[in-house]
């Protein structure tokens, strides 16, 4: 019979049984917080914990470990950023290590679901630097490359202890012999509440029909919704559930939400006058409502010469993570993000946690690779495995913008929780259009920020619920109309079609980029760091070189701090005792990536290939 673990995590003498567990204040439980060593992991694996940095297990890994240790199903939720990953992928390596000593026969023991396939890729590297010690005994793979079938089954066939993939990609691999889960021992689904909102509803059954009898699982999700409900009803035999909403509050403190009212022109323009004159500095995450939102923008802060580059569905998922990761790298400071899924599954009723989303039954998504795909997203070639707004772990992000609201407060909690992860301090600015003003500016209008005024109610009511408070942040209006022409004649330069050709251009670009030089990258890993995301995309916008400098007289006199009536500014950027950005792992040495560059890298890239 499984043992309990009572609150300090040693095992007590009671059954399993179902129950929430609420944890200690933080305080309190500092003073006997087990190390990593203490938890029971194999000690290559405290090792690799220890290479990365990792002081001291996070709440969620001292809690879940032991648990998954002891062979219990356990259904997890915790906040965003509170170091979720390693709380499963360490018990679940640390379990096979263990077997692996008595019995090394091999069969993949461990399948690790993700809705997305960022978060496949960012889950495998995470397997990849915690088995860095255990590496010959321990041997991953991952079902999301964008690989023929045939090298995807060369890659099962060297039967992997760890499996991570999509439900869609799995099931397709075990419906096509190529993957067995006869005789699987752990099933993790990460982010998995969000896993039935994609449309994995029926690989997700498919998959529990595959499985043996007393697979131990794993759930672990930032929110709580019914979803989790019938995923615990499919896959869990007597979870414990960990709720750890008390770890809301110490680390909060380092989160600051503000939020704007203002018509949809103001939008446009606080938003260049906040990134042109670095009101906030460092490392930002903005999301927008859809692709054309987030190249419109992107050619907006062309004009004023602001860098940043855009991540989307429809780019190549090679290029989606090698964004990301050098955005993790120090190379980028400007994302932007259009959050799809916001749009397709928010809920304008819905609020906060348990909100209920609307489940498509689907078909299989083992189907992508059949010709036969009759759901409407299909026709515009997004990836409907992409996701940003949840699980990825940006490094270091500074600040989210919401420059567009998303449309329920449970998309507006994963958003922010990009930001101030791993007790690092961040802001979240949001832009709400009032109901008078939605639809006055005809140019910038979109139909998704039309309630934005009820989604923040109800973004309050949940964030307030969890002790925190969103702050409205005024602008000096006097100020800001100095700059009010500028901003007209960029956002007329940005015509539809600048944006169509933009956004094809770039696609073509990364299409070429991801397919042709895959296999030259994959021989010069070095070289791709010269390959940057966030060039100039306005060929076709009309140039204006006058916008580019923001001349003196048009500042107020008291400097720019008289365009704020508070102060979001500098976001001390840095964890207690940690690096600042500059130093970010990875950071190219000696080479300058600053905002409006001197060097563009990949003008150094085609010389060197030229060369050649
Ligand atoms: N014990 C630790 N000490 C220091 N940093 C940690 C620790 N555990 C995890 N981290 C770091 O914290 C960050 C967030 O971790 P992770 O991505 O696992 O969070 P998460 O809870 O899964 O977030 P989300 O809900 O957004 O997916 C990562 O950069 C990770 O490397």
């Amino acid at each position: 019979m499984k043992r309990k673990l009572d609150k300090t995590g040693e095992p007590s003498a009671a059954p399993a049984e179902p129950e929430t567990k609420t944890t200690q204040p933080e305080k309190q439980a500092a003073a006997t917080e087990p190390s990593f060593a203490e938890l029971g992991l194999d000690p290559r694996l405290v090792q690799a914990v220890a290479k990365q940095s990792f002081e001291k297990p996070t709440l969620v890994q001292r809690r879940a470990i032991p648990l998954a240790l002891q062979g219990q199903d356990v259904l997890c939720k915790a906040k965003t950023g509170s170091g979720k990953t390693a709380a499963y992928v360490l018990p679940v390596l640390s379990s096979i290590l263990k077997r692996k000593t008595t019995d090394p026969t091999p069969f993949t023991a461990g399948l690790i679901l993700v809705p997305t396939r960022e978060l496949a890729d960012q889950v495998f590297k995470a397997i990849e630097q915690f088995t860095a010690f255990c590496a010959k005994d321990i041997h991953a793979a991952k079902l999301t490359e964008n690989v023929s079938d045939a090298v995807q089954r060369s890659l099962l066939a060297n039967v992997p202890d760890i499996v991570v993939s999509t439900p869609a990609r799995a099931w397709h691999s075990v419906n096509s012999s190529a993957l067995s889960l006869g005789k699987l021992q752990y099933l993790v689904l990460d982010e998995a509440d969000l896993v039935l909102s994609y449309g994995y509803d029926e690989d997700m059954e498919n998959i529990s029909r595959s499985l043996p009898k007393g697979v131990q699982t794993i759930m672990m999700s930032a929110t709580l919704s019914a979803e989790l409900d019938t995923l615990k009803g499919i896959f869990c035999r007597n979870p414990t559930l960990l709720d750890l909403k008390e770890e809301f509050g110490a680390e909060d403190e380092k989160l600051t939400q503000f939020y704007v009212k203002c018509g949809e022109d103001d939008k446009w323009l606080v938003s260049y006058l906040i990134f042109k004159l670095q009101l906030i500095k460092g490392p930002c995450l903005i999301f927008v409502a859809d692709i054309d939102r987030s190249y419109r923008l992107k050619l907006f802060f062309e004009q004023f010469s602001i860098r940043s580059c855009v991540l989307n569905s429809e780019l190549p998922i090679n290029t989606r993570i090698k964004i990301i990761e050098e955005f993790n790298r120090g190379i980028y400071d400007i994302i932007i993000a259009s959050d799809e899924k916001s749009e397709v599954f928010g809920d304008e009723n819905a609020e906060g946690e348990g909100e209920k989303k609307e489940t498509k039954k689907s078909k299989s998504k083992g189907e992508e690779d059949g010709a036969e795909q009759p759901r409407k997203k299909r026709k515009n070639k997004k990836d409907e495995e992409y996701g940003v707004s949840r699980g990825i772990d940006f490094k270091n992000v500074a600040a989210v913008v919401n420059f567009d609201m998303p449309t329920s407060a449970s998309s507006y909690t994963h958003r922010i929780g990009r930001t101030a992860r791993a007790g690092r301090a961040g802001i979240a600015l949001s832009f709400v259009i009032p109901k008078e003003l939605h639809g006055k500016h005809r140019a910038t209008t979109i139909k998704s920020t039309e309630k934005d005024e009820t989604v923040l109610a109800k973004v309050m009511r949940q964030q307030a619920k969890l002790n925190r408070k969103l702050e409205p942040y005024n602008f000096n209006k006097s100020q800001m109309d100095a700059f009010r022409y500028r901003m007209n004649d960029a956002l007329r330069a940005v015509t539809k079609v600048a944006i169509r050709e933009a956004r094809t251009r770039e696609l073509r670009q990364e299409l070429l980029r991801s397919e042709t030089l895959k296999r030259y990258f994959e021989e010069n890993p070095t070289e791709l760091s010269h390959l940057r995301h966030d060039g100039e995309l306005g060929r076709t916008t009309r140039q204006q070189p006058h916008l580019k400098h923001v001349p003196d007289y048009l500042l107020p006199k008291d400097g720019t701090k008289a365009l704020e009536t508070q102060k979001v500014g500098f976001v001390p950027f840095k964890k207690e005792g940690g690096k600042d950005r500059k130093h970010r792992k990875g950071k190219p040495k000696g080479r300058s990536f600053k905002v409006g560059g001197r060097k563009d890298p990949l003008k150094t890239f085609k010389v060197r290939r030229k060369a050649k």
